[in-house]
């Protein structure tokens, strides 16, 4: 089969994330229409911070394999952004302040006794598949960081209208991310179109993105499941 051309291809990944990236999810609809409860809240905040910790994880799993001293400078910029470094605080503790400004402490957040079941089987998944696949595909599963920056945006914008409760430092995980991601999509797009240049990469890519919508799919799955209202 022919390989789509660059823009095809950018294409076909965009249409992925607009049926299937989690911004879709009835969960998350419901955190964006302000019905969700302080209890429900919680439960999402404490359990996507498993997916927070892990995030450098994955990444230096990817650091291993990605090809190049160029990429390798590039890529390692993100396990800085979510664990910081001397007087720079990163995402992970950003996150911590938004755990605390909904009243959870710092020791739960890292319990990782009290993760729900399906979101360490969702996240562990994905750090496996960072681990066992290919770098190419390991990157593209990154791409939902595409659809990132329209939720970050709605999200910042809904909860500090709809959740009054929650202190406006606690967003700041997420107005942090609006400013570094452009740099990270940028990256992960180079790195994706120019280096699938077969059909059979392009296709193994696009499904490496469907699993990573499975991932955050799931994880709202498995919070709404534990704390959800059944409305
Ligand atoms: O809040 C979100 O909805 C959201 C989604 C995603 C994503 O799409 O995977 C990421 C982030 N945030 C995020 O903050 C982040 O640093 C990030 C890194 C990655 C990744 O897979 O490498 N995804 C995401």
């Amino acid at each position: 089969m022919n390989a789509w051309s660059a823009e095809e291809f950018e294409a076909r990944l965009r249409s992925i994330g607009e049926k299937q990236y989690h911004h879709l999810h009835p969960f998350n609809e419901r955190m964006h229409s302000g019905s969700l409860t302080e209890e429900e809240f919680r439960g999402w905040v404490r359990n996507r911070f498993y997916y927070q910790v892990n995030l450098p994880v994955k990444d230096a799993f990817i650091l291993t394999k990605i090809p190049g001293r160029d990429n390798r400078r590039r890529w390692i910029q993100r396990i800085i952004d979510h664990d910081g470094r001397t007087g720079d605080e990163g995402g992970i503790e950003k996150w911590v302040r938004l755990g605390e400004a909904v009243g959870l402490t710092r020791q739960e957040l890292f319990d990782s006794d009290t993760v729900l079941p399906g979101v360490r089987f969702a996240v562990d998944a994905y750090v496996d598949f960072c681990r066992r696949k290919p770098w190419l595909e390991s990157v593209a599963s990154a791409l939902t960081e595409l659809f990132a920056p329209d939720l970050l945006s709605r999200r910042i914008a809904d909860v500090s209208q709809h959740y009054p409760w929650i202190a406006t430092e606690g967003l700041e995980y997420f107005r942090a991310r609006l400013t570094q991601q452009p740099k990270d999509i940028a990256h992960l797009l180079e790195l994706v179109i120019d280096h699938a240049t077969s059909r059979e990469q392009q296709d193994a890519c696009a499904r490496a993105l469907e699993f990573k919508c499975d991932v955050l799919w799931s994880l709202l799955d498995a919070v709404q499941l534990a704390y959800g209202k059944s409305s």
